[in-house]
């Protein structure tokens, strides 16, 4: 009976047509088989002569997500199975076993309808040819031509799983201290004798003093004038004199180690700063050797004589990484050689951390630095101890990471370094990325946003450019860590672009890894408007790096 209808049906529907597209579902195995043993025999013995060509339906199927296929269909429908869905092959072999023609379709992703259509014409009017060779109109017909491949749609991007880092307690800026990876100053005591390594951008949220000291402008012209004035003996060089005199006094009256030579060095050097030089004791054996530290070849530095109680000089120079052995750009400190390592050392470590180690022995010289630098809280926290009251400390420590941040939070609301555009979009892509990495702390957001000055890292992103600071990343992430510590590429990698000559770049897609988020665009992600190419080249990121810049103009 099923077959009678069947050939009904057929005799019906195909008799006199022109060409019949046989169908079947690219996602039913059954479909296909049933073309070959019960369709094509059923259309050849009905009409012999008609065309017939193949066509595998819903193609999209074989890339598309079945689970949500199958979710979306009719409950009573028979789900759809990875095993169900045919490969081209199998669609060829059956069209080659037919000799006929073959194409696949799909009507979601608008694919090879008008192939079938064109083709469909084609093999009629190649056997409409047959029958009336003659009409010359018909000569220039062309068989059914082959099929160009489908391009499957982009697979969807793998979800990369990274665990949550462990907590750091506060350790890391610490650890970061002590083996100071990225250091970007270098602190000369002892005339250069002795060397310590810092992070500016520890340094100048902590200390007003280091503030002043890393936003100075260290053009060479002041230094020339410096020098023109102190040969011609001008009335500011009488001034001065009399400065560096009464600051060597000063020092000298500090309650500071004063063994050995160290004050006669010490008012030699300032004499000769006070004359323009910052070739500090060159004759000093003390000093590293081939120059390294004169600033003849940058040329970029300052005497700090009459500045402040303790500093001899500052000045730019390319010095060996502590930690990786390679060079970097780095802001050179010469201090006075009554500071001793270990006391100055303890100062640091408390603008990194907020904590005094109450243990040591040498609290009072601790004391005097910090009150050499106005860390006064520093100060304080020592006569606490000396007083036998240090559980008063905790509460400084306390005081210190909120005055940090209130002292930022005040910047940020007097809109320091936000005079362009440019620079406050930069600003608020500062706060917003680290806010997102440093989820527990708004302060380093906002100090981030602060010091432009202190820049070294640049994340060249899907839609922008972000600039960074090394040593929040490492001192907070030890997937960042891990990358600037010398065993990838990114720790070394050194200038894509002249605007970023101490930066490295790092792919979007690292980044957009460590931040467990894939989002289309920074400015998606952000709710802010994207930074163009050309604003990338903003004066705000040139200002990261400002003292190179100042070095090229020069
Ligand atoms: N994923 C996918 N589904 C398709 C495609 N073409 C048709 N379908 C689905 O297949 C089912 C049947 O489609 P129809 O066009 O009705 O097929 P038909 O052979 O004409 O069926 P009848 O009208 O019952 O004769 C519908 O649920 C369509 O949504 C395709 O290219 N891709």
């Amino acid at each position: 009976m099923y077959s009678l209808k069947i050939n009904r049906f057929l005799s019906f529907c195909v008799f006199r047509s022109d060409v019949v597209v046989l169908c079947f579902s690219l996602a039913n195995p059954n479909s296909l088989r049933h073309v070959r043993t019960m369709w094509f025999p059923e259309i050849k013995h009905f009409c012999p002569r008609t065309p017939i060509i193949l066509v595998g339906c819903q193609l999209d199927l074989r890339y598309a997500d079945l689970d949500a296929v199958n979710r979306a269909r009719r409950p009573l429908a028979k789900p759809i199975k990875p095993t169900d869905i045919l490969p081209p092959e199998r669609g060829h072999e059956v069209a080659k076993e037919l000799g006929i023609p073959y194409y696949e379709t799909s009507i979601v992703a608008q694919f090879g309808v008008k192939d079938v259509f064109d083709n469909a014409i084609r093999a009629a009017l190649i056997s409409r040819r047959h029958l009336q060779f003659w009409k010359s109109h018909l000569k220039k017909v062309q068989r059914p031509l082959l099929q160009a491949p489908f391009l499957p749609p982009r697979p969807p991007r793998p979800v990369v799983g990274i665990p949550d880092p462990p907590p750091m307690d506060g350790e890391g800026p610490d650890s970061l201290f002590c083996q100071p990876l990225c250091a970007d100053v270098l602190f000369l005591l002892q005339a250069g004798a002795t060397r310590v390594f810092a992070h500016k951008v520890y340094l100048a949220t902590s200390c007003s003093k280091f503030y002043d000291l890393f936003t100075m402008d260290l053009g060479a012209a002041g230094m020339e004038k410096e020098g023109e004035e102190s040969s011609e003996g001008s009335e500011e060089e009488e001034q001065s004199r009399r400065g560096a005199k009464e600051q060597a006094g000063r020092t000298k009256s500090l309650d500071i180690d004063k063994e050995g030579e160290g004050g006669t060095r010490g008012s030699n050097r300032l004499l000769m700063l006070q004359q323009g030089s910052l070739r500090t004791s060159q004759s000093d054996n003390a000093l590293p050797a081939r120059g390294q530290y004169s600033m003849g070849s940058l040329g970029a530095g300052r005497a700090l004589l009459g500045w402040g109680r303790g500093f001899l000089g500052v000045y730019l120079e390319m010095v060996d990484d502590p930690v990786t052995g390679r060079p970097r750009l780095m802001t050179v400190v010469s201090m006075d050689d009554l500071i001793q390592k270990g006391p100055f050392q303890a100062v640091l470590q408390y603008l990194y951390t907020g904590h005094l180690d109450e243990t040591r022995g040498d609290l009072m010289q601790v004391a005097t630095i910090a009150e050499l630098l106005e860390v006064f809280d520093l100060r304080m926290m020592v006569a606490n101890v000396l007083n036998r009251e240090s559980f008063m400390n905790q509460e400084i420590t306390k005081a210190f990471h909120v005055r940090r941040a209130n002292r930022i939070k005040e910047c940020l609301s007097k809109g320091t370094f936000a005079g362009r555009q440019s620079e406050i979009r930069v600003k608020y892509l500062f706060t917003s990325i680290y806010l997102f990495i440093f989820l527990d702390s708004v302060t380093h957001a906002e100090m981030c946003a602060l010091f432009l000055p202190v820049l070294d890292v640049v994340f060249r992103l899907d839609d922008g450019y972000l600039p960074a600071h090394k040593p929040l990343l490492i001192s907070s992430c030890d997937w960042m860590a891990a990358m600037f510590r010398g065993s990838f590429m990114e720790s070394y990698i050194e200038e894509v672009s002249r605007d970023f000559s101490d930066s490295c770049f790092i792919k979007a897609r690292v980044w957009h890894s460590m931040l467990r988020s894939i989002p289309c665009t920074l400015s998606d992600f952000l709710g802010l408007p994207a930074v163009s190419s050309s604003s990338r080249k903003t004066s705000s990121l040139r200002a990261g790096t400002r003292d190179q810049a100042d070095q090229q103009q020069r």
